[in-house]
């Protein structure tokens, strides 16, 4: 079988390649390929619904970082909500596709109608063998126009954050919130982390990033309809300040985060946009 769901959780198989996605904000919480872990999760997240997964990918909807406007906590409300599973759409020998979807009535109670927005919400997980993409849907099934903002917030786990350098960053514009530069052009071919990080690069465009580790490349990010990637890493003062993030765990991370966040999407009555990452 290669799709098995449980209350809380679907689990996909294609080939030697396996994901788990929580039903809690539709956080896919695993990615193996031949048993390797390609995604970071926290040993300290939480994993039961009462707090964000720290790790995987957590869906950052209506806006990305803190939005005092309508009381909603950082990053909205769609990885604090609990997604209904929409089905299996593909299941066949190369690829696997399970969906999910959201919409106001699924919002987390506590939340529920501070976005003052109509919309459906639809995420597919797409797993093959050698890829997992994954892919947002966002309909204005309302009367009025709304704009968001709106990322997939993908850990990538990687082995060591020293030997991990980011590719398809140069010639980018970037803002850097640690220490308020704004719209500084990205000079590096190669990105490293040697402190923490927290930088939003602005039309990065289709061919995304890769992620290199010891000189050689092990993952490819590609995207549609994401404009912009931002490239997190709390480093070592931040991760502790953090109840839910495990001791030392910033060494064997990295956040490239696809996001439409430079440029808001706004959405007519009746339309719909559609962001999509390729991890490979
Ligand atoms: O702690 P969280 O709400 O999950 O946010 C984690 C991080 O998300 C993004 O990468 C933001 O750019 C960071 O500023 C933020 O710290």
């Amino acid at each position: 079988m290669s799709v098995t769901t449980s209350e809380h959780k679907i689990t996909i198989h294609s080939g030697s390649s396996s994901a788990e996605i929580l039903l809690y904000g539709a956080t896919v919480i695993s990615w193996k390929q031949d048993g390797r872990q390609r995604l970071f999760v926290s040993n300290k997240s939480k994993l039961d619904g009462s707090k964000p997964v720290r790790g995987g990918i957590p869906i950052v909807f209506p806006h990305f970082g803190p939005n005092p406007e309508f009381g909603l906590p950082q990053h909205g409300f769609a990885r604090n909500s609990t997604w209904s599973f929409a089905g299996t759409q593909t299941e066949n020998a190369t690829e696997t596709t399970v969906a999910f979807s959201l919409e106001p009535e699924g919002v987390a109670p506590e939340l529920k109608g501070k976005w003052p927005h109509t919309f459906k919400l639809v995420y597919t997980v797409t797993l093959t063998k050698d890829s997992l993409t994954t892919s947002l849907s966002a309909e204005n099934t309302g009367a009025s126009q709304f704009t968001f903002t709106s990322l997939l917030h993908t850990y990538f786990a990687v082995e060591n954050i020293d030997q991990t350098k980011v590719k398809g960053l140069q010639g980018k514009l970037y803002d850097e919130k640690i220490n308020n530069k704004f719209k500084v052009v990205e000079e590096n071919e190669l990105v490293g982390i040697a402190s923490e990080v927290d930088r939003v690069y602005y039309n990065v465009g289709n061919a995304g990033a890769q992620i290199i580790e010891n000189g050689n490349v092990t993952a490819f990010l590609t995207t549609r309809g994401f404009d912009d990637l931002v490239v997190w890493n709390p480093w070592i003062e931040k991760a502790a300040g953090m109840s839910d993030f495990q001791e030392g765990g910033y060494k064997f991370m990295l956040c490239a985060e696809v996001g439409q966040i430079g440029t808001p999407v706004v959405l007519q009555p009746g339309q719909k946009w559609v962001g999509e990452q390729v991890l490979h």
